[in-house]
């Protein structure tokens, strides 16, 4: 019997206690959580989850800055961007969207994002957080994807992971978050061969591919956890849906499974920023005085 792995009624309830804390955090200090969103080029999927994450943020009380900088911008160009967002003492989260121009370096990229104001988790810093188990802030796909996991009982100790996909903001982190909690890891990718093979021998499986249905239902072990996070056009998810429900034991529906819990914990980790920076302010000015 499959049962759905849903999103977005715990999406909601991090998202009300998230707002909770901004609203307190402004009547004690003044100080609204501010998430800045940077965008390079004009892919149209891209600024609509820009666009998204903007509108959620408001209605938590969140406030946003939104910077689109051209499809020609070179790496030198958006690291400037990105340290000025840094050093801004207003902005206490950036998110860089991924992917990025080919032109530029990403990975340079991430790492010009204060490991304080790396909300998304996408910096070095927060990598190896993820990867040795220590706190910090999570990528918000992976961190995410644990939550729904750790909410619906999911037993990740011993058991198999197999993670296809392992771009720096998704696959790579999930397998190093799976890892933390003592799951079997397999990475999976465009190299592997017998994928199906391999994605049969797992007890949890996350597709992160960005190809519409690419995970069939016969490459499933019957009873297996289907973490689909993929989105893709037309609100498609990585795995085909009505042949993997047949097999598996818990699914994540597209939409409704992962998305909304990428925004929750981006929401939820840009206020843990805000505290963490005004505490940090009031503890300056305190050594000031
Ligand atoms: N719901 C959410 O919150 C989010 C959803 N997404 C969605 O998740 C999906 C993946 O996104 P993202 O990680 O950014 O994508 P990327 O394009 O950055 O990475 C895709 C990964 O899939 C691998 N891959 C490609 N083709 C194959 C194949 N035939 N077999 C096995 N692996 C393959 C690539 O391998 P290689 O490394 O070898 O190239 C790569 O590691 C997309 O649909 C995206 O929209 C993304 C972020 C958040
Ligand atoms: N640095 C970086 N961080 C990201 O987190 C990131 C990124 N780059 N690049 C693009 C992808 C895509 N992404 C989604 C987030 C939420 C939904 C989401 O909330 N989806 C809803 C549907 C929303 C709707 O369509 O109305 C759902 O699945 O139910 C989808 C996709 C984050 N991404």
């Amino acid at each position: 019997m499959t049962k759905l792995m849903i999103g977005t009624d715990l999406a909601a309830e991090m998202v009300a206690n998230a707002a909770d804390r901004a609203r307190v955090l402004q009547e004690k200090t003044g100080v609204q959580p501010c998430l800045a969103t940077v965008l390079v080029g004009d892919d149209p999927a891209s600024a609509t989850y820009v666009r998204m994450k903007q509108n959620r943020s408001k209605k938590a009380g969140i406030g946003s800055r939104s910077v689109v900088l051209p499809a020609e911008t070179t790496t030198e160009e958006l690291v400037a961007e990105l340290h000025k967002l840094s050093a801004d003492p207003e902005v206490h989260g950036i998110l860089l969207q991924h992917p990025v121009p080919a032109q530029i370096d990403e990975r340079a990229a991430f790492e010009a994002i204060d490991p304080a104001k790396d909300v998304d988790g996408v910096t070095m810093h927060a990598f190896a957080a993820m990867a040795f188990g220590e706190p910090g802030f999570r990528s918000c796909t992976p961190g995410g994807i644990l939550r729904l996991l750790e909410a619906y009982d999911v037993p990740i100790a011993g058991a198999h992971a197999v993670v296809i996909g392992r771009s720096p903001i998704l696959g790579k982190p999930a397998g190093m978050l799976l890892l933390a909690s003592n799951a079997t890891v397999t990475y999976t990718h465009s190299r592997t061969t017998n994928l199906p093979d391999i994605v049969r021998t797992a007890d949890i499986v996350v597709a992160a591919v960005g190809k519409a249905n690419f995970v069939r239902g016969d490459w499933l072990k019957p009873g297996a956890v289907v973490v689909d996070a993929g989105y893709n056009e037309g609100n498609v998810g990585d795995v085909h849906f009505d042949e993997a429900a047949a097999v598996a034991g818990l699914i994540t529906p597209v939409p409704g499974g992962v998305g909304p819990m990428t925004i929750a914990l981006l929401l939820e980790q840009t206020v843990d920023a805000a505290e963490a920076q005004s505490e940090t302010a009031v503890h300056s000015v305190a050594t000031l005085t």
